[in-house]
């Protein structure tokens, strides 16, 4: 792939103090440069370390958190307190022991159908970036172990979508909704980072960055933006079937 900027670390932990040195940084020049940091948020369960960590006494005094408003790349169709939810997981380990409002958190609203939900978060963005386009600061993606990146899962419609910015998508295996940023949007950003860590990722990571184009097969290979590099930020364990690894 290309426009791919590898940042490989011995440990977990190295790769989550260099995540969050990312994050801190590319908040802090966003909200020099207009005021407020626009960041959308990856789920499931590689995260909640970072999150943890950026709101824990050493790191939380490091970034304006009052200009930061909070987005979702993905969401699982399921209501705001149910355990597999994107949103209650960043409650958890970001917003509450932050505090932060209301306000400045724009989650995916479960309770409707969910189309309904994909078309009203597209309309949400939107209107929160309203007169500006739509161009989030910074986008965080995590890598599932079938090379899904936020809801863009293998064999889907939503990965030929060039159309829409966010999309409903029905996962016929789990026979389960979830709704999710499309390729396109996410492409837009300023900035894309991937936080991919453990050995039972490194054969996603090997097909997504090493193998031959096949979208369907490897969705995450969709994020590849014009402008700019693709951050990974991974641990040596992750990256271990890579045969380049700068
Ligand atoms: O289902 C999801 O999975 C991916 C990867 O999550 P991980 O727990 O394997 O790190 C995540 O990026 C996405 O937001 C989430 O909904």
């Amino acid at each position: 792939m290309q426009n791919v900027k590898l940042n490989i670390f011995p440990t977990e932990d190295e790769v989550l103090i260099n995540m969050a040195a990312y994050f801190i940084e590319t908040a802090k020049k966003a909200i020099s440069a207009n005021g407020m940091f626009n960041v959308s948020l990856s789920g499931g369960s590689s995260p909640k370390k970072l999150y943890e960590m950026l709101a824990s006494s050493d790191y939380k005094e490091k970034v304006v958190w009052e200009n930061v408003y909070f987005f979702f790349g993905d969401e699982r169709n399921v209501p705001a307190d149910h355990p597999d939810s994107n949103f209650l997981m960043a409650k958890k380990a970001l917003f509450d022991p932050l505090q932060i409002p209301a306000s400045q958190i724009i989650p995916v609203n479960t309770s409707l159908p969910p189309e309904q939900a994909a078309e009203a978060y597209a309309l949400a963005v939107y209107t929160h970036f309203k007169p500006y386009n739509v161009k989030f600061d910074l986008i965080l993606l995590g890598l599932g172990d079938n090379s899904h990146t936020a809801s863009l899962f293998p064999h889907t419609s939503i990965l030929e979508d060039q159309e829409s910015t966010v999309k409903a998508v029905f996962l016929e295996d789990q026979q389960v909704y979830r709704i999710s940023m499309t390729a396109p949007m996410i492409n837009d950003a300023h900035h894309i980072a991937f936080l991919v860590y453990g050995k039972g990722k490194a054969e996603a990571v090997h097909h997504v960055l090493e193998d031959d184009t096949d979208i369907e097969e490897y969705p995450a290979q969709l994020i590849q933006p014009e402008q700019g590099a693709v951050q990974w930020f991974m641990d040596e364990a992750a990256a271990s079937l890579l045969s380049k690894k700068g």
